[in-house]
């Protein structure tokens, strides 16, 4: 039996349990990530993030990020911020702006005075390696067959695949509807994460997301981005968009095309603890 250290966050109630991997040894397979993120038989997490170090010059950690099925994914936004309060809290550097690299790319967690976390995500892509479903037009909506009913979804690649299709209310039953199926659509070889955006003002959005390897979180970082990035792409949003989560608000910005997406929020450590593998 061996235990490990770990620390659960939450970045609007999108919750993580967070692993040292740099002052410990960490070896996690799919079974023991499920478990570990099981609310019943484990501690719960929406996703697992493993900060460990990086060997790119120029770079200060990598983190892989675990969805709660054992997955492994490319990208995670409110981890992102997670993880930058992580190391800071725990003396794993003194920097207050940090160079990560995930599975895609690299993004720049920064900690404001106030404690929110900025964080530069990079420029969204909506080239087919990323999503191989835009292989077949350039169109920002595409229409997609979900069960004999057909929404229209634009694809945005956050380094993790979107597919946000607005609607008229958040709460009108789309997500429960839409939400799995469009996951596990067969037009997403990769699976996708399902994004229901209301707009409210040009500057303002609420969001639902139904995360792949998770289900419906109360916040999706990336799904925040891709939503606002969406939006703009289809010309019903302005460069800077108060995404309302159900878990709260974040602050993202977007100037076009090869452009980063900047995303502001909080990130909230609830307690650390020790688990028996
Ligand atoms: N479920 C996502 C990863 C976590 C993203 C989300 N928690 C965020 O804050 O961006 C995926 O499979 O791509």
């Amino acid at each position: 039996m061996s235990s490990l250290r770990f620390t659960k966050m939450q970045g609007l109630g999108n919750d993580f349990v967070v692993v040292d991997g740099v002052r410990q040894q960490v070896a996690l397979d799919a079974a023991t990530l499920r478990r570990l993120g099981d609310r019943h038989f484990g501690v719960g997490f929406d996703q697992l993030l493993l900060v460990e170090t990086s060997s790119t010059p120029g770079i200060d950690f990598r983190y892989r990020i675990f969805n709660a099925d054992g997955s492994e994914v490319e990208q995670c936004g409110n981890g992102a911020r997670c993880f930058a309060r992580f190391v800071v809290d725990q003396g794993l550097t003194d920097k207050t702006e940090i160079a990560v690299e995930t599975a895609r790319g690299v993004i720049y967690p920064r900690l404001e005075a106030g404690g929110d976390v900025t964080v530069d995500m990079g420029a969204p892509r909506f080239i087919p390696a990323d999503i191989p479903f835009v292989a077949e037009a350039d169109a920002v909506v595409h229409q997609l067959d979900v069960g004999g009913e057909t929404v229209g979804i634009t694809v945005v690649s956050m380094g993790n695949p979107h597919a946000v299709q607005v609607v008229s209310d958040v709460n009108n039953g789309a997500v429960e509807r839409f939400g799995a199926a469009i996951e596990n659509h067969p037009r997403f070889p990769a699976r996708v994460n399902a994004g229901f955006m209301q707009v409210l003002a040009r500057d303002e959005i609420a969001l639902r997301v139904h995360e792949r390897g998770a289900g419906e979180t109360l916040a999706c970082g990336t799904g925040a981005c891709a939503a606002v990035v969406a939006g703009i792409r289809r010309g019903l949003l302005d460069a800077t968009v108060r995404v309302h989560t159900r878990g709260g608000g974040l602050s993202i910005s977007w100037a076009g095309e090869g452009r980063p997406v900047l995303m502001t929020g909080p990130a909230v450590t609830v307690f650390d603890g020790v688990i028996t593998l």
